[in-house]
């Protein structure tokens, strides 16, 4: 069959800048909390904090990629964003409209613009069902009729996603993975949408058929305009969709920044933690040593969330104000925000506060030799290379940042580089 045939086509010259795209969906302190009911009252015992204030954008036609643990929050995320699921606070909007608790009837005609292709393709299709059913299942359910006819359409669609369309009539169990996907995916391209939330589309097929499927969703991007977030617990399946790639820890983002800033210089250590786990293939590092992080333990409960910053329990660098104060998600760099008060790659946004805690001790036993004083280098480093580029403009002494962090109380000295060197040495020292 004609599974993975690729769908070529031409890059689209002049793209708009990001900034200048549309705002296609805006999420404001989004929050699902699951009840915990308990005993023949089913009294609400707790609740499961699967995600715990998210605030960012999708402008038309970017990709946002996002990464995370299992369990951190990305799933019930992407159902919320789709209104598979009700928020239980925060503000969804579409295209500037208020679609947070838009009830079914309210959501339908949202439905063509906004769809969901899922994980699994085995248990996602109908297996009684053939193919020309279930990719035409979206018209019938919205009371389209496409011109020519459903059969025509969904034969069309079939081929733009490479899949034979004389195969209309064939069930899903006569197909491989890979071409189960893209039956899902060529439903959900079905009532043309705008928006498409792809939930670890690729995580259950062959890693020789990965690529090919996150290709073909690259392909079909730029043909048809789609804008997609693209959910993933390995950085290396978003790593070339994505424009913008944002970092979940327990319920919350840790870190959003534009794809090529975040890979080269990440500024949360959870994200440097998952990005490590990853082998990439990066010439300057090929007689680098193992850089290895290993991340004690599992994602702590989202039921009862460690206090300040929720990463402390597991990270290297953790002293008290990131057991005490929660850090706000703030742009440090352009394009890059991060809540974190010890960022990898820039400068301390806490410097006075220097003694590790004892978690932060027992972390660092697992972190290798050359991390930490890569760490200690490359902030440095990077500071210095921020202050150089800085000192380019006609303002030479100008060393703000273009978009200041929120934050009121924590001063910050993002160009500073001594003070950075100083400040990782003195943790490292603390060790
Ligand atoms: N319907 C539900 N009721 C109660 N808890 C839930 C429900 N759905 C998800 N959770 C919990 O919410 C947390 C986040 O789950 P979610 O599936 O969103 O994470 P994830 O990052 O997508 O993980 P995975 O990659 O394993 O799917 C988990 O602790 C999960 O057990």
């Amino acid at each position: 069959m004609s599974d993975e045939k690729a769908v070529t086509i031409p890059a689209q010259a002049d793209e708009p800048r990001r900034a200048d795209r549309e705002v296609l969906l805006k999420v404001t302190g989004l929050q699902k909390h699951f009840p915990i009911k308990k005993g023949l009252l089913q009294r609400q015992v707790g609740a499961v904090h699967a995600v715990d204030g998210l605030d960012f954008e999708v402008r038309s036609g970017e990709t946002l990629g996002v990464v995370g643990e299992s369990g951190c929050g990305k799933s019930t995320m992407g159902r919320l964003i789709t209104r598979l699921l009700e928020p239980t606070g925060g503000k969804v909007e579409f295209q500037g409209k208020d679609i947070t608790h838009l009830g079914v009837s309210g959501m339908r005609p949202l439905r063509r613009d906004v769809q969901m292709i899922f994980q699994d393709p085995y248990s996602s299709l109908n297996p009684r069902h053939t193919i020309g059913t279930i990719v035409g299942a979206p018209f019938k359910l919205q009371g389209v009729t496409p011109e020519g006819g459903v059969k025509k359409e969904v034969q069309r669609l079939l081929s733009v996603v490479g899949l034979n369309p004389e195969h209309y009539n064939r069930y899903p169990h006569e197909f491989s993975g890979g071409q189960r996907q893209r039956i899902g995916i060529a439903r959900a391209l079905a009532l043309n949408p705008k928006l498409v939330v792809a939930d670890e589309p690729v995580s259950a097929l062959d890693v020789s058929i990965q690529a090919q499927v996150v290709n073909l969703l690259d392909d079909l991007q730029e043909e048809l305009g789609l804008t997609y977030v693209i959910i993933a617990h390995d950085l290396s399946v978003v790593r070339h969709v994505s424009d913008r790639i944002a970092v979940m820890y327990l319920g919350k983002i840790v870190e959003l920044a534009d794809r090529d800033l975040l890979y080269k210089s990440p500024m949360h250590p959870y994200t440097k933690a998952l990005m490590s786990a990853v082998p990439i293939p990066d010439p300057r590092r090929k007689n680098a040593k193992s850089e290895r992080i290993l991340l004690k333990g599992d994602v702590p409960s989202p039921i009862s969330p460690p206090s300040g910053c929720r990463f402390h329990t597991r990270c290297w660098k953790a002293t008290e104000v990131c057991r005490t104060k929660e850090p706000v998600l703030v742009e440090l760099r352009t394009g890059q925000q991060v809540a974190c008060h010890h960022p990898e790659n820039f400068a301390d946004q806490a410097p006075q506060d220097t003694v590790l805690l004892a978690v932060a001790k027992e972390a660092a036993e697992l972190v290798a030799d050359e991390v930490l004083a890569e760490s200690a280098e490359t902030s440095a480093a990077v500071a210095a290379e921020v202050a150089s580029e800085q000192a380019e403009p006609t303002e030479p002494t100008e060393p703000t940042e273009p978009t200041e962090p929120t934050e009121p109380t924590e001063p910050t000295e993002p160009t500073e580089p001594t003070e950075t060197a100083k400040t990782e040495g003195q943790e490292s020292t603390d060790k």
